[in-house]
């Protein structure tokens, strides 16, 4: 699904109002009311107090119509008008109009106003800034935004937090209205998916307002969410005619004397992203335990019993994963250095390869092109340098990626897929994925997935959704605590087959 700037986003609007034949009015009524069906699935069981505040441009439109259909519903719903301005948009005017007729009650909020009265027991839809945001909020509105996060009631925002620009992240004195959920339409905003705004967003839902899908797919942008939709528009069926050679030979270098786990992680992963052969480079004294774990990997000679090393092999492979478990000690790094001037293979580098790359800046010309880099936000600033907010980290890591012709997978709360200019940001993971071995299992997804041919970004792309999506699978036997991540490996058969589906 694309992700789309303030300006195309009102286009879309636009067209679609033109293309069916509608009013504005028509369509804020239509997204408005989708936005209250969700609403009234979270809504508290015990009797509450509904506050809608509401801004005089479109988004406040929603927020007047919300309250309209709550009213309808016998819901105790109480509009602060939050007058940041004299002009009031035609549609929010109307929704104005016809509350007042309907004696709902509504109070005039300025910059002389006083703050009142919400409690944490009440409800609160913010409905004050939507993408129309701008330039920095007035004060009064800021106070507002300020005393409501320290009351921490239930909150919603209608599109997307007041406060929240789409192409910039606040300054420290700027407010962020704080939600426990986000009802976005149409498509997603890139600034609901940054760490930086990670306080304000809550639980996501994208809606679909039924906005023209045909007009929403010829707008160009270098933005991407990769959702179910976009992630089976990249996965290859299998031919019934096939054999293992079609698939290809992964090979995974990886583990050193305390840290062979991982290396065995990413190996039994590899094994289940539908890749031919696997074989597995690691210190020679865990064959075995490597062997016991899963017996359909292949085991290549490795000349130390500590550490990785490098010698050539008598075969070409399809991919090469190098980095899980290595150390960064001289051993690894002479051997990861050999690696990278010999390989011929496209790699996926990762863990302690990538902070050896770091220390050592020798090895980034050595980087084959096209090479996945698979960073964790630790390793990403070994890597790319200090970022001042999520923005400026977006251009470093394109910067980065320009400069080497490499792939970065950014792996985030929403992961991001770079290359040069793209940006892919991944729907599915949990908080549970935040454990000590779930990056192994990455990486040797998306080796396995690199060895059979999928084309350029698409291993990387397809590793991080299916990975994510088999954390959220798992989450329908356990709860995020307690998920490990040999339980990813068990659930990606899973998330296979729901690209199938
Ligand atoms: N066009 C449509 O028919 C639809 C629009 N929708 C809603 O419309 C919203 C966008 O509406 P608007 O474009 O009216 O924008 P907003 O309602 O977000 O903002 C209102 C206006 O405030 C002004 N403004 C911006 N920053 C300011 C500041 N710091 N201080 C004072 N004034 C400032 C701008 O002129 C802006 O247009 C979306 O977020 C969404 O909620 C939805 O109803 C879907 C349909
Ligand atoms: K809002």
């Amino acid at each position: 699904m694309k992700i789309l700037d303030a300006s195309q986003l009102a286009e879309l609007d636009q067209f679609s109002i033109d293309r069916q034949n509608i009013s504005s009015w028509d369509l804020m009524e239509r997204a408005s009311k989708l936005a209250y069906l969700r609403l009234k699935s979270i809504l508290p069981t015990s009797p509450y107090k509904v506050y809608i505040l509401v801004g005089p441009g479109n988004n406040g439109g929603d927020g007047l119509a919300i309250a309209n259909f709550m009213t309808l519903e016998g819901v105790d719903v109480e509009v602060i008008l939050v007058n940041y301005t004299e002009t009031r948009s035609e549609d929010n005017q109307s929704n104005l109009d016809r509350l007042k007729a309907a004696k709902v009650k509504i109070i005039d909020f300025n910059k002389a106003s006083q703050l009142f009265k919400i409690t944490s027991e009440d409800v609160v839809i913010d409905a004050i800034f939507g993408v129309g945001l701008n330039r920095s909020m007035p004060d009064f509105v800021q106070d507002l935004i300020q005393y409501i996060n320290s009351v921490s009631p239930l909150s919603i925002s209608i599109d997307v937090p007041s406060g929240m620009f789409l192409d910039r992240i606040p300054s420290a004195n700027e407010q962020v209205f704080q939600s426990d959920y986000t009802y976005t339409f149409q498509t997603p905003k890139l600034s609901l998916f940054l760490p930086d705004y990670a306080n304000s967003v809550g639980h996501l839902d994208i809606i679909d307002i039924g906005l023209d899908k045909e007009f929403l797919n010829s707008l160009s942008s270098d933005l991407t969410y990769v959702d179910l939709e976009s992630a089976k528009k990249r996965y290859r069926f299998r031919s019934r005619f096939s054999h293992k050679g079609t698939y290809g030979h992964a090979v995974l270098v990886g583990g050193s004397q305390l840290m062979l786990g991982s290396i065995i992680l990413a190996a039994k992963s590899c094994m289940r992203s539908g890749v031919g052969k696997t074989s597995v480079m690691m210190p020679n004294k865990a064959h075995l335990t490597m062997i016991q774990h899963q017996p359909e990997v292949m085991l290549i000679d490795n000349s130390s019993s500590h550490f990785i090393s490098y010698h050539s092999l008598e075969f070409e492979p399809n991919s090469v994963g190098i980095g899980v478990g290595i150390g960064t000690s001289t051993e690894a790094f002479d051997a990861l250095k050999s690696w990278l001037v010999n390989s011929k293979s496209p790699l996926v580098i990762d863990a302690d390869a990538l902070n050896l790359i770091a220390k050592h800046e020798s090895l980034l010309d050595f980087i084959p092109k096209k090479s996945i880099l698979t960073p964790h936000p630790g390793e990403l600033k070994r890597l790319i340098g200090a970022w001042k907010d999520d923005f400026d980290k977006l251009k470093k890591i394109k910067s980065f990626s320009k400069k080497l012709d490499v792939i970065i997978l950014a792996k985030e709360a929403y992961s991001l897929c770079v290359y040069k200019d793209q940006i892919y940001v991944n729907s599915t993971g949990n908080s549970g994925m935040a454990t000590a071995g779930s990056g192994d299992v990455l990486t040797g997804l998306i080796t396995g997935l690199l060895a059979q041919k999928y084309s350029s970004m698409d291993p990387a792309i397809l590793g991080m959704f299916l990975h994510g999506l088999a954390g959220d699978l798992a989450l329908k036997w356990m709860s995020e605590e307690s998920l490990i991540a040999s339980d990813l490996i068990d659930q990606l058969g899973h998330s296979f087959l729901k690209l199938k589906d």
